[in-house]
């Protein structure tokens, strides 16, 4: 199947060493581990030593990171070196760039969009967050919600200013039913997501994780809306 363009897919939440190959198998460019204790996709850095070491080259490891400490970021960095930081917590642009500055990753930013964001915020948040640190690899819009994220929930994606939606990885409450919808409006870089191809929470689903890249290649091979 020729591809008018290929919209990368981080599938995130991994937890088991099985679901590992079943994404990459199915289609996934990145895979995202959860380091925040409070979710139950959470993992320690012993137990996500096994499976970052079982990643093969070319597919990004993401590390999940809401509030942590540096001691908590090189304790996970010294046993399982991921690629790619993910600061999904309150994290000013200064405190990202002095994390990942000390642990030597480039890092992606999570935005968490309200009802009442607007098209200015977003923009103004990635012109900060670039004056502020050359690891900014760029924005990863995602719902707003109290727990931070993971919550199956979809955002107002009109929100996304056209300039801005090349750069930008679409997040939250996204699935095999509205990937191909999302990508044809919105015509993000990549992909998010974590609900939408689970049997439970940290359990991914390949039979929902083949579906889900097949409605993103749809899109993919769509003229745009
Ligand atoms: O996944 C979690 O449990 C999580 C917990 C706390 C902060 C962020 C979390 N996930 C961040 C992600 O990048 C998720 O993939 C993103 O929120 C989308 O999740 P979903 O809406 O379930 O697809």
């Amino acid at each position: 199947m020729f591809l008018l363009d290929k919209t990368r897919i981080k599938i995130c939440g991994i937890t088991r060493l099985d679901d590992i190959s079943d994404a990459i198998h199915a289609g996934a460019d990145a895979l995202g581990f959860v380091f925040y204790p409070p979710s139950p996709r959470y993992l320690k850095p012993e137990a996500a030593a096994p499976l970052i070491a079982a990643i093969p080259p070319f597919v990004t490891s993401v590390g999940l990171f809401v509030n942590a400490s540096l001691e908590e970021l090189q304790a996970v960095i010294k046993l399982a070196p991921i690629q790619l930081l993910q600061f999904h917590g309150d994290e000013s642009p200064d405190e990202c760039h002095r994390l990942a500055s000390a642990v030597s990753r480039p890092f992606i930013r999570a935005f968490r969009v309200k009802p009442d964001t607007s098209a200015a915020d977003l923009l103004e948040c990635e012109a900060q967050y670039k004056a502020i640190s050359p690891l900014f690899q760029g924005l990863l819009l995602d719902t707003f919600v109290d727990s931070f994220g993971g919550s199956g929930k979809v955002f107002d994606w009109s929100l996304i200013p056209k300039e801005l939606a090349p750069r930008v990885v679409l997040s939250g409450g996204l699935s095999a039913q509205n990937a191909t919808d999302a990508v044809v409006r919105v015509r993000p870089f990549a992909v998010d997501i974590s609900s939408g191809v689970e049997l439970s929470k940290g359990i991914k689903d390949v039979a929902k994780m083949r579906s889900f890249v097949h409605a993103v290649r749809l899109a993919d091979n769509m003229p745009d809306s």
